[in-house]
């Protein structure tokens, strides 16, 4: 670290909930080494970072469209109010994973801008009803006063290149890299300066469980030759390290850069005391009692309950695993509360770079996982079908892999497709 830093070291993460561990974690090392993290190193998420910069440049907070109910529906009013005729879904995906991500702001830039990588083929006049109903929302939004966490850090990242070095970071750790959006990336290039030890980057893409397909290269970012790659997990047992690994037999991932990425000789630290368990009940009440007498019996085996996590594909099912073990008696709280303390629960989502001793992943059902209402019909679009269904399974995967000790995977009805191959 730069002794004589006016500007401390940045670290980025993807969510509130991981830059508040690596903050405390921080203090922890302070409390023993002497040292004030504090004040050479900031800690916090991409998107605070560019709420943050807009803030200052605009003078006044910005309106960020957090309720991804009234976002889809903007896009499903664009797309009533114009002649497209691709689903709304499929029209947010263009805008953010092409339109956006891009940088396209004519269109005649969108007419001409390449889509390699992009899973939909469009035809010239299919671009120009997807433009019109892009303007359309953005017209809505303009309206509204409100962007989006991406739209947010497409500005930030402008004004992060017009700032004056002083403002600049001197160097950059990003983690979950893996998830972060092309406006997210220009960002984090615009805030440090090009040179030796600027940025610091790690992610895992059999983690990814949203739509970006970042090459580092194209956001001006050069990895080549220069990354290493960690195949010694201290996190997780062996047997649930292996039971994950299996998982995602067969896929084809990324290496962040354009390559393709293994788990070939991916292993664990440490041998645990028991294999992962996968259990089916008739009813989603009955798989309820036996989350409560699962947990229960990690608490009295010596768990401590904040070292449990568990995990469902919606919040409603997460929710109903709270209220199942409040019911009885155990003590909870959810990861969409500021507080901690007691058992964990939260969506496969909030469970991104967090870890327990034992971890209950409930609801891996064919009814939720994958999720119908995230994965595109085959019928639509077979390239989308298959790129959705593999973010889900990689969904699966993180939130399996928070377990160190324990795991227990349920199920009411019959189980989810992605663990049909796997033995119990
Ligand atoms: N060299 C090490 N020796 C012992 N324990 C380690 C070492 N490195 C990491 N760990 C422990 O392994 C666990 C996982 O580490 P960490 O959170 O850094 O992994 P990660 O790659 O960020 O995981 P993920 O991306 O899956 O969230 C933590 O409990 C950490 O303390």
């Amino acid at each position: 670290m730069p002794a004589d830093a006016r500007r401390p070291v940045l670290v980025t993460t993807f969510v509130r909930t991981l830059a508040d561990g690596l903050k405390a974690n921080l203090a922890s090392l302070d409390a023993v080494t002497g040292a004030d993290t504090g004040s050479s190193i900031e800690v916090t998420t991409v998107d605070a970072l560019a709420h943050r910069i807009v803030t200052e440049a605009e003078g006044s907070a910005p309106n960020v469209l957090l309720d991804e109910e009234v976002l889809n529906g903007r896009w499903i009013a664009a797309a009533a109010a114009t002649d497209v005729t691709c689903p709304p879904t499929r029209l947010r995906q263009e805008w953010e994973n092409v339109i956006l991500a891009r940088g396209v702001r004519t269109v005649e830039d969108y007419l001409s801008v390449s889509r390699a990588g992009s899973a939909q083929a469009l035809t010239r006049r299919q671009r120009l009803r997807v433009w019109a109903a892009v303007e359309h929302f953005l017209d809505r939004m303009q309206t509204a006063g409100e962007r989006t966490f991406y739209q947010l850090a497409d500005d930030a990242a402008r004004y992060a290149r017009a700032m004056s070095a002083g403002d600049l970071f001197p160097h950059v750790v990003v983690d979950e890299a893996q998830d972060l959006h092309p406006a997210q990336w220009r960002l984090l290039r615009a805030v440090v300066p090009d040179g030796p030890n600027d940025l610091f980057i790690v992610g895992d893409a059999h983690q990814r469980i949203y739509d970006h397909r970042v090459a580092l290269a194209t956001m001006g970012i050069n990895v080549r030759g220069r990354s290493h790659r960690l195949r010694l997990n201290y996190r997780t047992s062996e047997e649930i390290l292996t039971w994950a690994i299996a998982l995602l037999e067969g896929q084809v991932i990324d290496d962040l850069d354009g390559g393709v990425d293994d788990l070939a000789g991916y292993r664990s630290a440490f041998r645990g005391t028991r294999p992962p368990t996968m259990h089916g009940y008739p009813t989603p009440a009955a798989e309820l009692d036996g989350l409560v007498s699962t947990v229960r019996g990690w608490i009295e085996g010596g768990v401590e309950p904040s070292a449990i996590g568990v995990a469902a594909r919606t919040r409603r099912m997460a929710d109903a695993a709270a209220r199942a073990l409040g019911d009885a008696g155990i003590e909870v709280c959810s990861l969409d509360r500021r507080w901690r303390g007691g058992v964990e629960t939260g969506t496969m989502h909030r469970m991104k770079g967090l870890e327990y001793r034992a971890m209950a992943v409930v609801d891996v059902g064919t009814r939720s996982v994958p999720s119908v209402h995230a994965v595109t019909p085959k019928t639509d679009d077979p390239e989308l079908h298959a790129q959705d269904t593999l973010r889900e399974l990689c969904l699966l995967y993180v939130a399996c892999t928070r377990a160190r000790e324990f795991l227990a995977v349920s199920w009411s009805g019959r189980p989810s497709p992605f663990l049909t191959s796997l033995a119990t």
